[in-house]
């Protein structure tokens, strides 16, 4: 089984991502190329990663093993269609990071039931922490199910799904979760100022306890709610800032995100699975 010769369409943030994770992995950035329209883009992945970018979509195709495409979901059916008429005789695995675009309607877009990964990443995969929901079509055979795999597990944790449908919750829970939690980031450091602290403390202090969390939630045997109990002393300050946060039913809040990043996941397979 070979990784070599992976290709990306697109060369944006996620794409970044993963090719500085795989690159920090050890791969080698000759081995990857990647294609995308804009030459600001592509100086700035030639200089910062040193990996080969290309303004044609198609040459990067041409002698791809591995064809991760790294679109926009409302861009994806113009470039499928550009790449369609090359895939005729050559039959590379498609990985797909896109959110909402269902394997079967990628398989329209290509004109053919071509081998589909989709994978959903997150954008601490250029830190080699990503976490990464899989799911393949059932083209995919052991081996190109192992590559993908295989690719994905240099920048992260990976976990596969059975069922489509759950790549759209991995999409809302880990795919757009680093967002919610650098939100979270920014209220509490804001919240340090507020309070008094210099703006390098409250940065400081509050990345190095997201960072804490974290590192004990993952290493544990405890679950997360052990670990709060912890850190509540029974008339003490932590149990304070937790009832604000219970009156506000943070918990409620925190469903009602996630179910609109997931609706949001499935409005777009429905509205992209009946465009032509
Ligand atoms: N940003 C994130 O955290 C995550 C993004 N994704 C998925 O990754 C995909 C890309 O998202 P981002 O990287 O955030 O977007 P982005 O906008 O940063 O990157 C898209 C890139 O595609 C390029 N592009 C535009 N037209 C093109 C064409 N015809 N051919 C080739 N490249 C073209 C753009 O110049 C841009 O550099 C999306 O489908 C998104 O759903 C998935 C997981 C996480
Ligand atoms: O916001 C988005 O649509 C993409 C998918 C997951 C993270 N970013």
């Amino acid at each position: 089984m070979t990784t070599a010769n992976i290709r990306f369409i697109g060369g944006g943030n996620m794409a970044t991502s993963l090719i500085a994770g795989l690159i920090a992995d050890g791969y080698a950035p000759h081995a990857i190329q990647v294609s995308d329209p804009s030459p600001e883009r592509r100086q700035s992945l030639q200089a910062s990663l040193g990996v080969r970018a290309l303004a044609s979509n198609a040459e990067a195709l041409a002698e791809a093993e591995t064809l991760v495409l790294c679109i926009k979901p409302q861009l994806a059916a113009a470039v499928c269609a550009e790449l369609a008429p090359l895939l005729a005789n050559h039959r590379p695995l498609i990985v797909s990071v896109m959110a909402g675009v269902p394997e079967q309607t990628i398989q329209r877009w290509l004109g053919a039931p071509l081998p589909i990964v989709r994978a959903m990443p997150n954008t601490p995969a250029m830190v080699q922490t990503g976490a990464i929901g899989l799911h393949a079509s059932p083209e995919v055979d052991t081996e190109g199910r192992n590559r993908a795999e295989t690719i994905l597990r240099a920048v992260g944790l990976v976990r596969w799904v059975d069922e489509e449908a759950q790549i759209d919750a991995v999409t809302a829970i880990s795919g757009s979760g680093p967002a919610y939690f650098f939100l979270f980031m920014e209220a509490l450091e804001q919240a340090a100022i507020e309070l008094g602290l210099d703006g390098e403390t409250a940065r400081l202090l509050t990345i190095q306890t997201a960072l804490g969390a974290a590192k004990m939630a993952m290493e544990s045997d405890a679950p997360p709610s052990r670990l709060r109990e912890q850190v509540t002393s029974p008339g003490g300050t932590t149990e304070r800032a937790l009832a604000v946060f219970d009156e506000a039913d943070l918990r409620a809040l925190v469903e009602r995100a996630a179910r609109a990043a997931r609706d949001r996941a499935v409005e777009l397979s429905k509205t992209l699975s009946e465009a032509p």
